[in-house]
């Protein structure tokens, strides 16, 4: 069965999860018997396309990466254009909607009305924009459940990285008590690179290029999006409510080097550190930079990777690590979370 898809955004993410597909086509078919066709792509500035039987994503990916714009895309018989993000969600034959625009760290919109109007017309939504699923858990989570389609939001924490899926899965049973972590890639790189001696301008301007920074990078800096993403760890994994005002939440950007020589000379290293604590019924959570030994284990997570540690009453501390950023790792974050949708439809056919 082909799963028909529709991106709504279409930059680095969405880029990346593009080329997998197209890359990976013929493995995904034989390896996870998984096929998927891309159907519509809507995004702000690089505009849209729809066509039912599906897109040529070697032609979409070429447009793009050439021009900057789908403009130059092959107009084929049936071929529509110019739909914005809720008519093509609305109207477009797509199964499920790849919601990858911009995170809005104030409202989490139009993503939360893109949720909304794929759930309502009966359509699975995956997305790595935190703002949904920060904001908006309970209330989205009862429409998918009420309309039968699934959520999947894996790479909104840690990007590929199982960080959502592996507590829920693998350590379920257990009462996760706390959980602690690095959990923003730009600023992790951006630390990394001014223990080296680089400039904090400078090392933003690398993660950005690099495609780790959010498109307003005060988000990073300021520990807005790991704030977002302590608060996705604490209503999903732990089943708490927390609203993202109860975070008590500082960022780098008032890091010097003065401070980075400060931490070498105790023998530590700066690092953004986020936490959830399970206390008395409620959690308590937070975002700083902390100045860590450097036998922590977490002082060796360098560049965009991340890291958390989960405390579980059975187990004691689990800690993952692997990458918190990035066009492929992200892309691959929406892969798993399509397979998981496909399997599950196996599952109910068989
Ligand atoms: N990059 C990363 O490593 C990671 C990113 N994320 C999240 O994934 C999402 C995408 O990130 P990324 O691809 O890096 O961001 P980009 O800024 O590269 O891409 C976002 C795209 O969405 C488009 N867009 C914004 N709003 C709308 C809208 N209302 N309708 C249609 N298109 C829209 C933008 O259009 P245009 O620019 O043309 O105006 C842009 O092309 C973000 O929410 C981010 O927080 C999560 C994990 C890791
Ligand atoms: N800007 C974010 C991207 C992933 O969520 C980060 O740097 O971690």
């Amino acid at each position: 069965m082909t799963h028909k898809l529709a991106f709504i955004g279409f930059g680095v993410v969405g880029q990346g999860l593009a080329e997998i597909l197209h890359n990976k086509r013929q493995s995904l078919q034989e390896r996870e018997g998984f096929e998927a066709k891309v159907v519509a792509i809507s995004d702000f500035k690089k505009g849209s396309l729809y066509h039912p039987d599906g897109l040529d994503l070697e032609a979409v990916l070429d447009a793009v990466q050439k021009t900057g714009s789908l403009d130059s895309y092959p107009k084929t018989e049936g071929l529509i254009t110019g739909w914005d993000s809720l008519e093509t969600i609305r109207q477009s034959n797509a199964d499920t909607v790849v919601e990858v625009s911009y995170t809005d760290v104030k409202t989490g919109q139009p993503a939360i009305d893109h949720c909304r109007a794929a759930f309502q017309s009966g359509k699975n939504v995956v997305m790595t924009n935190k703002g949904p699923v920060a904001l908006a858990y309970r209330e989205l989570s009862a429409l998918a459940n009420e309309h039968h389609v699934s959520w999947g939001f894996e790479g909104t924490v840690m990007s590929g990285t199982p960080a959502l899926r592996m507590p829920k899965l693998a350590l379920a049973g257990n009462d996760i008590t706390e959980i602690r972590g690095i959990l923003n890639g730009t600023t992790n790189f951006m630390l990394m690179r001014m223990d080296e001696g680089e400039s904090y301008e400078s090392a933003l301007k690398e993660a950005q290029k690099l495609g780790y920074a959010e498109a307003d990078p005060t988000s990073d800096v300021e520990g807005l999006d790991a704030r977002y993403k302590i608060v996705i760890l604490a209503q999903h994994v732990m089943g708490m409510p927390l609203s993202v005002e109860e975070v008590e939440c500082s960022g780098i950007s008032n890091m010097t080097p003065a401070l980075i020589e400060e931490a070498r000379m105790e023998g530590k290293r700066w690092k953004l550190i986020a936490s959830a604590t399970k206390e008395g019924g409620r959690v308590k959570a937070k975002v700083a930079a902390e100045k860590v030994p450097l036998d922590d284990p977490l002082a060796s997570i360098s560049g965009a990777l991340n890291a958390i540690t989960y405390e579980t009453d059975l187990l004691g501390p689990v800690t993952l690590s692997g990458a918190g950023a990035g066009k492929t790792e992200t892309g691959f974050s929406l892969l798993i979370d399509l397979l998981a949708i496909a399997k599950a439809r196996e599952a109910v056919r068989s």
